[in-house]
């Protein structure tokens, strides 16, 4: 992954889809680099959300890195149709992958970098085996199935726990946070050590869109190589 960050990832999920292609012009008039794909089962998370001619279609509409994040069950019969849907990146569930490595394994043979999401209560030990073999981690800060929900403040200690196992373990993944993402934290969020952030509702349900871009960047910034 070779991108100068921090990174803003707006979430397309909280895009208005009858409109998706000027949802997505106006980040592209922003100059946003990552967009990202949330997609949901009903199994795994408690809503359905969309599949991969949504993602292919967002791929028509920008040159942005696609970054999908997959809260499904069984993965792995799925990764094939996001590639050729336009994935540039596909992050699964630790929770999830019984088989988190062969997974990971599987993302990797199709030419495209692989993260492992965590939820909220799940322990940053179970990822620590694989850290080595992956490109991003995604911190969930609020329980996954939902956009608009509150972040959730233990997500600043795990974020500066992550930042202390990389270094430790000497690993190069990217550290991605995602869920509650706003202009009031997203520079402590950032200082933390989030250098891609997802944002959803306060991206999409601004009035001015690209203003709204502008300042979360500008904060995000501010926040980047600071101490917590
Ligand atoms: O993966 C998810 C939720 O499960 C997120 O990507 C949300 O879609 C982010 O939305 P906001 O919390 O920013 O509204
Ligand atoms: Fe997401």
């Amino acid at each position: 992954m070779d991108f100068e960050l921090p990174i803003l990832a707006p979430s397309i999920l909280a895009a208005d889809f009858s409109k998706l292609g000027e949802e997505i012009e106006k980040c592209n008039n922003a100059n946003i680099r990552w967009i990202h794909c949330d997609i949901m089962d009903g199994h795994f998370v408690p809503n359905i959300s969309y599949g991969p001619d949504i993602v292919e279609a967002a791929g028509r509409s920008t040159d942005a890195f696609l970054d999908v994040h997959l809260m499904i069950e069984n993965p792995d019969q799925y990764i094939e149709a996001f590639v050729e849907a336009g994935a540039n990146h596909i992050t699964v569930h630790q929770e999830a992958c019984p088989h988190l490595h062969r997974t990971v394994q599987n993302i990797h043979s199709h030419d495209i970098t692989a993260g492992i999401a965590i939820n909220p209560g799940t322990s940053l030990s179970t990822i620590t085996p694989i850290l080595e073999d992956i490109d991003m981690v995604l911190l969930m800060s609020v329980n996954p199935g939902f956009g608009g929900q509150s972040f959730i403040p233990s997500t600043y200690q795990r974020l500066q726990q992550l930042v202390q196992i990389r270094e430790q373990t000497s690993t190069n993944f990217v550290i991605e946070v995602d869920g509650g993402v706003k202009p009031h934290n997203i520079q402590k969020v950032a200082q933390a050590g989030a250098e891609i952030l997802v944002a959803g509702s306060a991206v999409f349900k601004a009035d001015d869109v690209q203003k709204r871009i502008a300042t979360l960047q500008n904060k995000a910034r501010l926040g980047k190589g600071t101490v917590a």
